[in-house]
């Protein structure tokens, strides 16, 4: 650590502390990740997920992990250095954000994220604070809780921040896929368009109780396996319509809100997958440049004038060699139709660098050929019967209290659902939801930590 210098702490996460550094030998910036266990064996470290899985990726949307450093029992990460987290340019946001914006830092997650799943691994806690962001390049930070797609389930330990949190994973099926990330991700971009988080649960029952609200309760043509995994744990959902999403969202287009929706489907079948999300209409305008083909500096498609409407367009008509224009696909996603009916239910080191970057990509140049199959229609996600029979003691319970919180409040008598320790209760919007964007309170004004 004494070729490191740590200039200022730039983070505080759960699992560590991170410190903008500069390496005194090369004078390079870096994020330094101070691990809060200790690490008594290099072993222990080597088997964490986060260097499991980060020492595999490298990809221009997702952050490099550098080196892994074991001194005195600590553990030290090294990353590349990124300016700021999504969260925080959203707080700091007085106006809202240009869809141009809005489509490029999305076209850019998706195509990180369509390189993890094709690795076989899936983030499980994407949200603002994990998206990282210098000038108009984002990438995928904090694989700590990332999963690897072929590793044998049940998934049983804590997943993911509450309110990106898939009704899957909130329903306790212990059989959930990479589908998870897409559902964050619906979350997320309409909290770009609106500033405000669109599930904002103030627990795991309010969390179901407002994406009820939003996007309808489930039904058996929206999500049958959730209605069955559901009754079998005794859970009732409330019961609501939804809302219409574009007065919820009024500042995003037709094919945004489309997107949005088909990303925040219940059915996670019914989600596209990230290579998929890059071929919507939503994108077309975008290029898609493989890894292989990008120049150095030249990380993605994405525009210089940020923030500026109609610029990434501009921006994107001047595509690099090997760019791939998505307006020739946008008849390969599903049609509106399809949208339509969805809507209604709505130490020593380890060094990371180089690690695979001379192997061609080609999980990523597969992806570029447009191949757009309608999602299915059975969830192979939800857990079998067995399964469910091997989680029914404790969900049962807990279910029980959320089942009658949310009666409660449909009934209009907000009251705080039983919660887990640990969890911070703030008392607002407690159960309330159906309120137009205009009248949420800002983003910057809800409480973060919401791991519950
Ligand atoms: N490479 C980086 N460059 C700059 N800032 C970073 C970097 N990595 C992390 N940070 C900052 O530190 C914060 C916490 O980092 P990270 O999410 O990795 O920690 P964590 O302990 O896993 O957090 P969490 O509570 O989300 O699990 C991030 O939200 C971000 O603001």
């Amino acid at each position: 650590m004494e070729r490191y210098k740590l200039i200022k702490e730039v983070g505080d996460g759960t699992f560590g502390s991170v410190w903008r550094a500069i390496n005194k030998q090369s004078g390079e910036v870096v994020a330094i990740k101070k691990m809060k266990k200790k690490y008594y064996s290099w072993e222990e470290c080597v088997n964490l997920r986060e260097v499991k899985s980060l020492r595999k990726m490298n990809h221009p949307n997702i952050v490099k992990l550098k080196e892994v450093i074991r001194e005195n029992d600590i553990l030290y990460f090294v990353f590349e250095y990124m300016e700021c987290n999504l969260y925080q340019l959203i707080k700091d946001r007085e106006k809202l954000f240009a869809e141009a914006d809005v489509r490029n830092w999305c076209f850019q997650v998706f195509q990180g994220l369509a390189y993890i799943h094709q690795r076989g691994y899936f983030h499980r806690d994407l949200k603002p604070e994990n998206l990282l962001v210098s000038k108009s390049i984002i990438k995928i930070a904090d694989f700590g809780l990332a999963r690897e797609v072929n590793s044998q389930p049940p998934y049983t330990e804590y997943v993911s921040t509450r309110w990106y949190r898939a009704p899957e994973v909130l329903l306790q099926s212990y059989l959930y896929s990479s589908k998870v990330d897409m559902w964050a991700m619906g979350a997320i971009m309409a909290e770009l368009f609106t500033l405000r988080p669109l599930f904002p649960g103030t627990s795991e029952a309010d969390e179901i109780y407002k994406i009820c609200s939003v996007i309808g309760s489930p039904t058996t043509d929206t999500w049958a396996d959730g209605l069955n995994l559901a009754r079998t744990i005794n859970y009732q959902f409330p019961q609501f319509a939804g809302v219409h999403l574009p007065a919820l969202i009024p500042s995003a287009s037709e094919d945004a809100i489309n997107l949005i929706k088909s990303l925040c489907s219940w059915d996670p079948c019914m989600r596209p997958s990230a290579a998929e999300a890059l071929q919507h209409p939503f994108f077309q305008s975008c290029f898609y440049v493989p890894p292989s083909l990008r120049p150095r500096a030249a990380v993605t498609r994405t525009p210089t004038s940020a923030g500026t409407k109609g610029g990434l367009e501009q921006q994107c008509a001047r595509s690099l060699p090997g760019a791939l224009s998505n307006s020739k696909l946008t008849n390969n996603f599903p049609s509106p139709k399809l949208h339509a009916s969805l809507s209604t239910g709505v130490q020593r080191k380890l060094d990371m660098v180089n690690q695979d970057s001379r192997k061609p990509d080609k999980s990523m140049k597969s992806s570029t050929k447009p191949r757009y199959q309608p999602p299915g229609k059975k969830s192979p996600t939800l857990m079998s019967k067995g399964r469910v029979a091997r989680g029914v003691s404790d969900t049962t319970d807990k279910f029980a209290g959320m089942a009658i919180a949310s009666r409660r409040q449909s009934l209009g008598q907000p009251k705080p659902p039983t919660m887990k320790a640990g969890v911070q209760w703030t008392g607002e919007s407690g159960g309330m939801f159906l309120r137009p964007t205009q009248q949420f309170a800002h983003g910057r004004n809800y409480p973060r930590k919401v791991v519950g």
